[in-house]
């Protein structure tokens, strides 16, 4: 390392140092948030931002410091731990935070996450895959022409659906499964893409028809942006295109809503992709509608593996973040939210980045606010086309609001109470819950059910 490099890291540790000494929690936050190795660092007499803070009594400082992993066992050149210094000076609330085992660091803020799956609207897999199936072209054109097979049918990347006449005041929408013969036309179209689902998952339809050949019955979807209506064979009433699809695809019943978010984020890739992304050439449609595969000879695509040849998703961090006190969270509105409602802050992905540092950065940029710890809960596959949806809960280490007006047009800490009150007393509330299906709401919910005594 050269000496212009040593000085400029010194002078970083100095300042950082500084900020702790003064107890700015916001300077020491954002510090550590870009270099966190600054937690492990000491000044003159070996001491630490932790002991500095501990000295001053800057128990905020002192809370976000062992939040973000600071070793409190460190000791100066004295022979003192940041412990031993804070009962010194006086600082007993400092003094008995520090010899508690750390209950008030991550684990006291954030719930327990038992490793269980918690599962989400849209998360349920009612098919198989069979991916193997996808390049055994025989196989799935006789499944194509078997009687047993079950088509859906979207137009515009809207499902058919159905609805009983006794359900119609709070309707839960079946997809209409249509026979070979019902699609037959609308397949034949020129601009229908037809892609394979999987197959019925043979512990969840005990009742179905049994296939003759495999035993399997395989599900396909297909799209087409010509109203096909007359085309399709339907012998139902109360059957419809879904159109507006968010909300309503919130009303599909919860086996079948895992399987539109398969279908429609495939088949809206196909409709946003018709042409090869890398030569602007052809392409065709491959591997049961999992692959379009350039037609022009010698493009790029066509060597090693190409993502632009496969179905896309988009990962996004959705995070619910818990104030320091572990008594409120943060959620913002958009001013495209119908009036009332707050929800967790969101944001996608970017490319190098991992789940945790795009909690932080989404977190930072939208409401000015510095995150700790950042831990997975659960996630939801979304087809408004085909994002991820990666659900985390995280500890802030700054509480000041300093709101983003271009991505979001408010945001606020709420107490546990008025988060019940969202949830419980509807009209009543000071704000509303996003439905229950999202999952902003289970986040929400997730860290009440398991933190409070309902
Ligand atoms: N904010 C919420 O409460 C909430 C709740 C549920 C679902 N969602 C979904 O999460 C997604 C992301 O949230 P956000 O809009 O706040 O993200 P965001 O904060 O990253 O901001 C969105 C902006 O990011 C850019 N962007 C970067 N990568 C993109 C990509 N792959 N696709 C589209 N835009 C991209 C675009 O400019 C877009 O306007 C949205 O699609 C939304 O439907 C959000
Ligand atoms: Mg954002
Ligand atoms: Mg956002
Ligand atoms: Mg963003
Ligand atoms: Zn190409």
């Amino acid at each position: 390392m050269t000496s212009v490099q040593m000085s400029a890291k010194d002078e970083m540790v100095e300042q950082f140092l500084d900020y702790a000494s003064r107890g700015d929690l916001a300077k020491v936050s954002t510090m550590i948030s870009h270099y966190s190795q600054l937690l492990k660092e000491s000044g003159r007499q070996g001491w630490t931002a932790l002991m500095l803070a501990a000295r001053h009594g800057h128990f905020d400082v002192v809370k976000a410091l062992l939040l973000n992993g600071c070793n409190k066992d460190l000791v100066n050149k004295s022979g003192q731990t940041a412990h031993d210094i804070a009962k010194f000076w006086g600082h007993r609330h400092i003094a008995r935070f520090l010899s508690s085992s750390g209950d008030v660091t991550l684990q006291g803020v954030l719930p327990s996450n038992k490793s269980r799956e918690n599962e989400t609207f849209f998360s349920r897999e009612y098919l198989n895959r069979m991916s193997d199936k996808r390049t055994d072209l025989e196989w799935l054109s006789a499944k194509q022409s078997s009687p047993e097979t079950v088509f859906i049918v979207f137009y515009n990347l809207d499902p058919f659906v159905t609805t009983e006449p006794e359900e119609m005041k709070q309707p839960k929408l079946k997809l209409y499964r249509f026979g070979k013969d019902s699609v037959k036309e609308v397949i034949e179209k020129s601009d229908t893409v037809v892609i394979f689902l999987g197959v019925e998952k043979q512990e969840c339809s005990p009742s179905s028809p049994v296939s003759k050949e495999d035993g399997l019955i395989a599900w396909f979807a297909l799209n087409t942006n010509n109203n096909p209506t007359e085309s399709l064979k339907v012998t139902t009433s109360n059957s419809f295109f879904l159109t507006r699809p968010m909300p309503r695809l919130l009303m599909l019943n919860e086996d079948e809503a895992g399987i539109v978010v398969q279908a429609r984020s495939v088949l809206a890739w196909h409709s946003r992709y018709s042409f090869c992304p890398t030569c602007g050439g052809e392409t065709k449609v491959d591997e049961g509608g999992y692959k379009r595969t350039c037609l022009t000879e010698g493009c790029r695509s066509l060597q090693g593996i190409d993502n632009t040849c496969y179905p896309r998703v988009d990962p996004v961090v959705i995070m619910l973040v818990l104030h320091p006190d572990g008594n409120q969270c943060l959620l913002g509105r958009k001013k495209t939210f119908p009036p009332g409602i707050f929800s967790c802050l969101a944001g996608f992905i970017e490319p190098g980045e991992t789940i945790e540092n795009a909690v932080r950065r989404e977190v930072l940029e939208e409401s000015g606010v510095a995150v700790g710890p950042v831990q997975y809960v659960s996630c939801q596959p979304w087809p408004m086309p085909s994002s991820l949806m990666i659900g985390c809960f995280a500890v802030a280490v700054s509480t000041d609001i300093k709101v983003d007006e271009n991505e979001i047009e408010d945001a606020r800490w709420f107490t546990r109470q008025e988060v019940i009150d969202a949830l419980v007393k509807g009209n009543q509330a000071v704000f509303f819950m996003p439905p229950k299906q999202a999952i902003a709401h289970y986040l929400v919910k997730h860290w009440i059910g398991i933190n409070s005594n309902l």
